[in-house]
């Protein structure tokens, strides 16, 4: 059994980002840039006012001083002459500022009489001009690659001129849930049978990533049905599959897949949940192979899937970040595999997140993993620890999923 850091070292390195395609920049929100956006303008174009008022030079702006109004300049209307000495131009918020001046006399601050101006408070030099360039300049990259687009990044590219943009094509994922016992949502249930849980979850969780989830019809526990699906994902960029992925006489999905040319890069790994997950080759399309529990196949998902999403997409990949939290309950000293609690996380009286697992921890309990709001890391061999010791958590509530 391998680690989890080294599984999702092995998954990421086989992995590569998705090729891109351009898309308009009303439909680029969430996705990833696939190259700098690099400014196709200067932003402001040219020294522009900050305030609503005169133009004038710095030197005539002492208080007390009358200046003769020569023109108007309202914003994308430029004053296409010279504001010489005693001279001041009408302007606006955002209006250039015209040559020959050198300071913004603010309108609250003037007293407007007919064709002059009376400066009531003293102007300062090159007070409220924003200067051209000042946000970015032609030529800068302004957005990097590998980001994902915020609204706040649409603003930015729209400013520097882009009305499409080069972004990574959405990580196409086919999901396999394989088993006799399993029915889709409203079908018909086979006697002692449930319902599959897992290809709604993971579609969800693909589709939260950015990525473009296709459930495929499930499986049944037999050889050549669980192989027949390696042609429909040829072109994929992911197969999920979930169950029969353990000992059991029934857990075919590597056997199968196996017979169709799979390359096994690695299966089992020391974790709880998700002992029997599995990661290999079909063909162009990478194999993730979760195990059938649906607590088991959703915290590997987020431990590894995410992951490898985030790769696919193009962006920076990474394990999750964690948080420190203080346990709210004493926990028991662990094994070899690392374990991933699910727990509840409350805010104390110091501001201390206190992270309480709960007290059963099956992995079929999917309840109880939609109402946590963290996991709770425990690595190979950790000791017990008290109420009140610190641990690291993964906020389940923070990442939307
Ligand atoms: N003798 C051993 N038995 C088991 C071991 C082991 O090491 N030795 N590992 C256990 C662990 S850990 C896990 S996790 C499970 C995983 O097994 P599989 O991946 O083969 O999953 P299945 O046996 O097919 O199913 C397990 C469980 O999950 C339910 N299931 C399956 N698919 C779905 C679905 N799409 N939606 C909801 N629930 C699903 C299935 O009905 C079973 O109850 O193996 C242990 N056994
Ligand atoms: O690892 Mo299994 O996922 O413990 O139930």
């Amino acid at each position: 059994m391998i680690s989890v850091e080294e599984a999702r070292a092995r998954i990421l390195e086989v992995l590569r980002p998705t090729p891109a395609e351009v898309v308009a920049l009303a439909e680029a929100w969430n996705r990833v840039t696939a190259a700098p956006v690099v400014a196709r303008l200067t932003q402001p174009p040219v020294d522009v006012s900050a305030m609503d008022g005169y133009a004038l030079r710095a030197a005539d702006g002492a208080a007390g001083a009358v200046l003769a109004v020569i023109g108007a300049a309202p914003a994308g209307h430029p004053f296409d002459g010279v504001v010489g000495p005693g001279q001041a131009v009408r302007l606006f918020t955002g209006s250039a500022v015209p040559a020959g001046a050198d300071a913004i006399l603010l309108q609250e601050d003037a007293a407007r009489d007919g064709d002059s101006v009376r400066v009531n408070e003293s102007v300062t030099l090159g007070r409220h001009i924003r200067r051209a360039g000042q946000d970015f300049a032609a030529g800068d990259a302004v957005i990097p690659a590998g980001r994902r687009i915020t609204a706040r990044d649409a603003g930015l590219a729209a400013a520097a001129n882009h009305p499409w943009l080069p972004v990574h094509r959405r990580p196409r994922v086919a999901i396999l849930a394989t088993g006799d016992e399993i029915a889709m949502p409203g079908e018909p249930i086979p006697p002692g049978g449930i319902v599959s849980s897992n290809s709604h979850a993971l579609a969800s969780l693909v589709r939260a990533a950015g990525g473009a989830p296709m459930i495929l019809p499930n499986a049944r526990d037999d050889a050549a049905a669980i192989a027949a699906v390696a042609d429909a994902v040829a072109g994929m960029d992911l197969l999920v599959t979930t169950g029969g992925a353990s000992v059991g006489d029934h857990d075919l999905v590597i056997a199968a897949l196996q017979s169709r040319g799979l390359t096994l890069n690695f299966w089992q790994i020391a974790m709880r949940p998700g002992k029997p997950l599995l990661f290999g080759q079909l063909g162009t399309t990478p194999v993730l192979g979760l195990p059938g529990n649906p607590v088991s196949a959703l915290v590997c998902a987020i431990l590894f899937l995410l992951p490898a999403l985030m790769r696919l997409s193009g962006l920076p990949a990474a394990a999750l970040p964690t948080t420190a939290a203080v346990l709210g309950s004493a926990v028991r000293a662990n094994d070899r595999r690392a374990d991933y609690l699910r727990a509840s996380i409350a805010c104390d009286a110091a501001g201390r997140l206190v992270a309480t697992p709960f007290p059963v921890q099956d992995s079929a309990m999917l309840r109880r993993l939609a109402n946590a709001d963290a996991l709770v890391l425990r690595p190979p061999h950790a000791p017990a620890l008290e109420e009140g010791a610190e641990v690291s958590v993964i906020r389940l509530d923070s990442l939307g999923l």
